[in-house]
């Protein structure tokens, strides 16, 4: 280990997505295996002992490229010389609870973090915001960071571009390994727009191999979209381990770059492009490269995409214009 150890913050260390990432960060699956890793996990008071808890089995499992595990409940400290924020914790919805309740909730959280991070964070710092609504509550820490580069904040789309990943294999029995260039637009909800028009298989358009704009419509995007709701359904709990596995995903890919020939999905900040409101977190077909994540210019869309595109961007902008009647940005 010559490195010196990346900062990673994690908060709601404590939670179930928390308990299925850290052992996979500390085994040097978030940012390869020749970095060394010291995890500073932020809670909330009342669960710091369980996270106490969860760094007593990080130490146990003697990972090599564990550096050291320190807690927090306090914003500034857990982000203080961060180069990766993993912002999982948020205020889940609860009976009773409107949507305004859930963003003004959510708003307590991520302004004081996007105002830690901003006080604090390494100049480096990439954040990655996973905590629903992921893509409102990355604007809002982002609007809170004005000191850093907006585009280091992002929101978690990744868990459903796998998702349509391994729907659209199973379509067309192929490996996932086979399908390039699928991409999620829009919001991290059921909104969502999963689009296999600009995908190929094997070299072939995925739109032409399924052939059937039907399955498109009433049933690869709605399992997609719905997926995270038919989870909770199954298991009594929201989706955990796929979620972690996707937040390991969407960094790996950032620092290390998408393949020649490949793009991912991610939620960044729209730059105008696909006329997606510019400052808008919003998930696009992206390219990373030199620890950059861009999104793919050019791409044409078609009728059956834009009102799809249309209808998940304006909700996101519903949800800009909730937030900013909030105070919240
Ligand atoms: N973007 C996605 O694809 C995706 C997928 C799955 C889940 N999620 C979301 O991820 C979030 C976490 O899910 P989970 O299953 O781990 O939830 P969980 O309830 O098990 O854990 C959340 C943790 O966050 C902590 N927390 C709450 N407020 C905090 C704060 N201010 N600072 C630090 N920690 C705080 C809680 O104490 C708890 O330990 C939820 O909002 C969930 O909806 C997003
Ligand atoms: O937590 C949820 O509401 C669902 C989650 O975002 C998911 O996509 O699995």
């Amino acid at each position: 280990m010559t490195q010196a150890p990346v900062n990673v913050t994690v908060t709601g260390a404590a939670g179930q997505i928390g308990y299925a990432l850290l052992f996979r960060i500390a085994s040097g699956q978030l940012l390869g295996q020749d970095t060394p890793v010291k995890l500073r996990l932020l809670e909330i008071p009342q669960a710091v002992k369980a996270a106490e808890g969860t760094a007593l089995e990080l130490e146990d499992g003697a990972f090599p490229l564990l550096a050291g595990t320190d807690i927090f409940d306090d914003p500034k400290q857990a982000f203080e010389g961060t180069n990766v924020a993993l912002l999982v914790g948020a205020r889940p919805r609860t009976k009773g609870m409107e949507r305004g309740d859930l963003l003004e909730a959510n708003g307590g959280i991520f302004k004081p973090q996007g105002e830690a991070i901003n006080a604090g964070a390494a100049d480096d710092v990439k954040v990655l915001v996973v905590g629903n609504p992921a893509n409102t509550n990355a604007l809002i820490a982002q609007q809170h960071a004005p000191d850093v580069p907006a585009e280091r904040f992002t929101a978690m789309t990744r868990l459903d571009h796998n998702r349509a990943l391994a729907q659209l294999s199973k379509k067309l029995g192929v490996s996932v390994s086979d399908i390039r260039k699928l991409a999620i637009w829009g919001n991290h909800s059921a909104t969502q727009y999963p689009n296999v028009f600009h995908a190929e298989v094997g070299g072939r358009n995925a739109a032409e191999a399924v052939g059937d704009e039907k399955w498109l419509a009433d049933e690869f995007i709605p399992t997609v979209a719905k997926r995270g709701a038919a989870i909770i359904e199954a298991r009594g709990a929201s989706s955990a381990a796929s979620a972690a596995s996707a937040a390991i995903d969407h960094v790996y890919t950032w620092v290390n770059g998408t393949p020649e020939g490949d793009w991912t999905s991610a939620a960044v900040v729209s730059d105008g492009s696909y006329g997606v409101p510019e400052g808008l977190i919003s998930s696009f077909p992206v390219t990373a490269k030199d620890g950059k994540y861009e999104i793919v210019q050019g791409l044409e869309i078609n009728e059956f995409s834009r009102t799809r595109i249309d209808a998940s961007v304006q909700e996101l902008a519903d949800e800009r214009d909730a937030v900013r009647k909030l105070g919240l940005i």
